[in-house]
């Protein structure tokens, strides 16, 4: 791939040029083809990642560009697109204030730091859920990528072989909150993460070879005849021995490889040149960067590695790493904290003089802003410019470094062109991030992702590129006036509708509850934490993605919302087929011969032939049906596949860079998923969606919507007008920056960047 590296503004592009068909990508990915070939891109990129000295507010001028090698890219980038975007572009009327509330989480995402002084109890593990998988054809299904928080899921898997990846290390892997803390008792074993046990039901046997510690729980292991120790003959004592020996080679043996399931689910993703151009950026040169790219660039998978990286590599000192977002979801899907409470700043209403006591006076807060290495801030398109640049003066007053964001790094990700910031209840337009006086001076390289990997048809992904620009052909509106039809589908998922408010999400779906008949199974979260106050803890989670408490039927369409697995990722769409304990359900695998002839029954059918079949065994409807009964829910997989999942409870935690768990719930990872909120669609991939744009009345909404779907064949649209796709006018502005290197090259091939240019002395 070459890589292009443009400078203005405090600006750089890294952009791919060529891709000569990175052994992860399929060609079919390049976007940005031509036929040149690599020059060194680690190189170039070394150059693009010089040192931007102070405030970078250079005005653009073309001697600025550098080249990294004479390669002009052969056809224009889709996002070179806006380059010079200069039409009338349409915008919102301001006072929509009301519908806000009804779809944002004002200030349920702004917490106080009032109560962290209090104890903290110790944080119980999450359950194990169980999987299962069968082989179903579903005609006519789209067979691309999966949820955007899989880094598991790489559904490129099937055109590329990758190498063996080694294991992550222990640290790596586990969660920070994982760490034993220090004034705990309990052994080191408490603090470890839960052993996930998958389960297989019998039917999935010959697919899949069963793992070893499946295998060795169908077995019953062989026992030595219980004898008196010193009535032990010499050859017994030898057999003894060598069994154990045998034993203690096994166990070393399966320390040193990890079982290939295992391996699957703490493996890294394969990042593109580009994505690991900016972790290296980020996690090896310690560079404050933001990086941005249309929807299903990859963004936030590359998050997720860089916050991996930097966890290991700050593993002695894990609150070095600041991990938040600019809402509460959006941190809650990350495992972080909303950028607010971070600070301890509450609303963050006053000014920085006033919010500087406030944090002094807060021995945490004022903990976490000195000791805060790196700060990172997921879907920063909804981080108000005012308050950046507020934070920004409050980290160099309290660290009492002058340096810009008192030398805090600054790891930022998001598209602008999705959901604005929320606005404040004034009548102030909301100012964008990028707006704030400080950002050029923090950031010092701006990187743009380019290679779309969610939707696989260039075709619908130039469409969504249209969109996202505000920039609509006649020939996409046409087209996206042909998705106005029904979805062809032949199995049992619906399209997922997705409405701007969450009255709509919520009428919707207990319209379809309604419908089904069958017994409501009510689950209720279990909140903990370190917040004692019900209702500060109840404010914090209200954001969680899970629920305080959902009812589900048989027949129910739901969405996962946690990664279980490779291809059972948050935003994987399945329908409930039965409820069941964990007990009955293992009780599936201890009799698999019995369900052998099972395969082609519906669920129900097969449980009640289970039951049948288990009582003359001496099963026991006893302890086992009055246990918990989980939903079990079957899930469509984009290759067409069926895939079961027992959904027992999971965890979803507010942490603290310190490790202290403000508030946790535990909770089935499921949601209702006939409707859904565009709030909460924001970052998910879907094989299914319904968008009626009617309803839209936000800049960004539409796209965000539309990008949700992963091709045409699963994206119904009605009302489509092109005055419903709404963009900023400031945020084309700050793309049309970033993308007319393809423009200047073009008119200026002599300007061609040279690699010379990407020397080290640069840095
Ligand atoms: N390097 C990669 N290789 C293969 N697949 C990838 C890679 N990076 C991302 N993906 C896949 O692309 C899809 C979109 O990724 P992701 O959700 O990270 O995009 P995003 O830029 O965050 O999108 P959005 O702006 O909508 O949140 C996911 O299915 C993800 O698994
Ligand atoms: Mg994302």
């Amino acid at each position: 791939m070459h890589v292009v590296r443009f400078r203005a503004r405090g600006i750089h592009i890294i952009r791919s040029i060529s891709l000569t068909c990175p052994k992860r990508l399929p060609s079919s990915f390049a976007y940005s083809s031509s036929s040149r070939p690599a020059a060194a891109p680690e190189k170039m990129f070394k150059k693009a990642l010089q040192d931007h000295p102070g405030s970078g507010t250079k005005p653009l001028h073309q001697t600025d560009l550098l080249r990294a090698n004479a390669a002009a890219p052969s056809k224009p980038q889709p996002q070179s697109q806006s380059g010079g975007v200069k039409r009338k572009v349409e915008v919102a009327e301001s006072s929509l204030g009301s519908l806000h509330n009804a779809v944002y989480f004002d200030e349920n995402d702004f917490d106080d730091d009032l109560d962290l002084d209090e104890p903290q109890p110790l944080i119980a593990p999450s359950m194990a859920s169980s999987a299962i998988s069968k082989t179903v054809t579903y005609p006519s299904l789209d067979t691309t990528a999966r949820n955007g928080q899989s880094v598991y899921g790489n559904e490129y898997s099937i055109d590329i072989n990758y190498p063996d990846l080694p294991p992550m290390s222990q640290e790596a892997a586990a969660p920070q909150s994982s760490m034993q803390l220090p004034w705990s008792s309990s052994p080191p074993s408490h603090f470890q993460p839960p052993v996930k046990k998958p389960r297989t039901l019998p039917w999935t046997k010959e697919e899949e070879e069963p793992r070893e510690d499946k295998k060795k729980s169908f077995v019953t292991p062989k026992r030595s005849r219980p004898t008196e120790p010193w009535n032990k003959s010499e050859s017994t004592i030898k057999a003894e021995q060598k069994e154990l020996r045998q034993e203690y080679k096994k166990t070393q043996k399966s320390d040193a490889n990890p079982k290939p399931q295992d391996r699957s689910k703490i493996a890294s993703v394969f990042l593109t040149d580009e994505q690991k151009a900016v972790s290296d950026a980020v996690v090896e040169r310690g560079k404050s960067m933001f990086f941005t790219g249309s929807a299903g660039t990859g963004k936030s998978v590359l998050m997720r590695e860089i916050i991996a990286k930097l966890r290991n590599k700050y593993r002695k000192e894990p609150d070095r790493i600041a991990v938040t977002a600019s809402t509460g979801l959006a941190a809650c899907n990350i495992g972080g904290v909303t950028l607010h409470s971070f600070a301890g700043i509450g609303l963050g209403k006053e000014p920085v003089p006033e919010l500087v006591k406030k944090i002094k006076k807060n021995q945490k807060a004022r903990n976490r802003w000195l000791r805060t290495k790196v700060l990172i801030v997921d879907e920063v398109s909804m981080v108000d410019g005012d308050l950046f640049d507020k934070l920004e003066e409050i980290s160099r007053r309290i660290r009492n470094n002058g340096r810009p964001f008192g030398g805090i790094q600054l790891v930022v990700t998001g598209d602008f062109f999705q959901l604005p910031p929320v606005p404040d209840g004034s009548n102030r337009e909301a100012k964008f991030a990028f707006a704030a006086a400080s950002w050029t001076t923090c950031i010092q390289h701006t990187i743009l992702l380019t290679n779309i990997f969610r939707q696989r048809d260039p075709e619908f992904a130039d469409m969504l590129n249209e969109m996202r620009l505000g920039k609509i052909t006649p020939r996409t509106i046409e087209a996206f006036r042909r998705l106005s039809r029904p979805l062809d589908v032949k199995d049992q998922i619906e399209a997922t509708e997705l409405f701007p408010t969450r009255a709509e999400v919520e009428g919707a779906n207990s319209a379809r509850m309604a419908r089904l008949s069958g017994e409501i199974m009510r689950f209720n979260a279990v909140d903990s934490g370190t917040i004692q106050d019900p209702q500060h803890r109840e404010r914090l989670l209200a954001n969680c993605m899970a629920p305080p408490m959902i009812q589900l039927k048989k027949g129910a369409q739901v969405m996962l919302i946690k990664n279980m697995e490779d291809s059972l990722v948050n935003g994987s769409i399945g329908k409930v087929v039965a409820f069941m304990s964990e007990d009955y359900f293992d009780s599936y695998k201890e009799n698999d011969k019995n369900f052998a002839d099972d395969a082609t029954a519906s669920d129900d059918e097969r449980a009640n032939r289970a039951r049948k079949k288990l009582k003359p065994m001496g099963y026991k409807e006893g302890p086992a049906s009055m246990a918990r009964k989980w939903p079990l829910v079957s899930f469509l997989q984009p290759d067409g596949t069926e895939r079961h999942l027992l959904c027992q409870p999971e965890t979803w935690k507010i942490e603290l860079p310190n490790g202290e768990v403000q508030a946790q719930r535990q909770q089935v990872p499921l949601i209702l998923a006939w409707a859904l909120s565009i709030h909460k669609a924001q970052g998910q991939t879907l094989q299914r969606v319904k968008v009626d744009l009617g309803r839209v009345f936000e800049k960004g909404q539409a796209y965000v919507a539309l990008s949700r779907a992963v091709s045409q064949e699963g994206l119904q649209v009605t009302r489509f007008e092109p005055r419903k796709v709404m963009v900023h006018p400031k945020v084309v502005e700050f793309y049309s920056n970033l993308v007319t290197i393809t423009e200047i090259n073009k008119s200026k091939s002599s300007s061609a960047l040279n690699p010379d240019d990407f020397d080290d002395e640069d840095f």
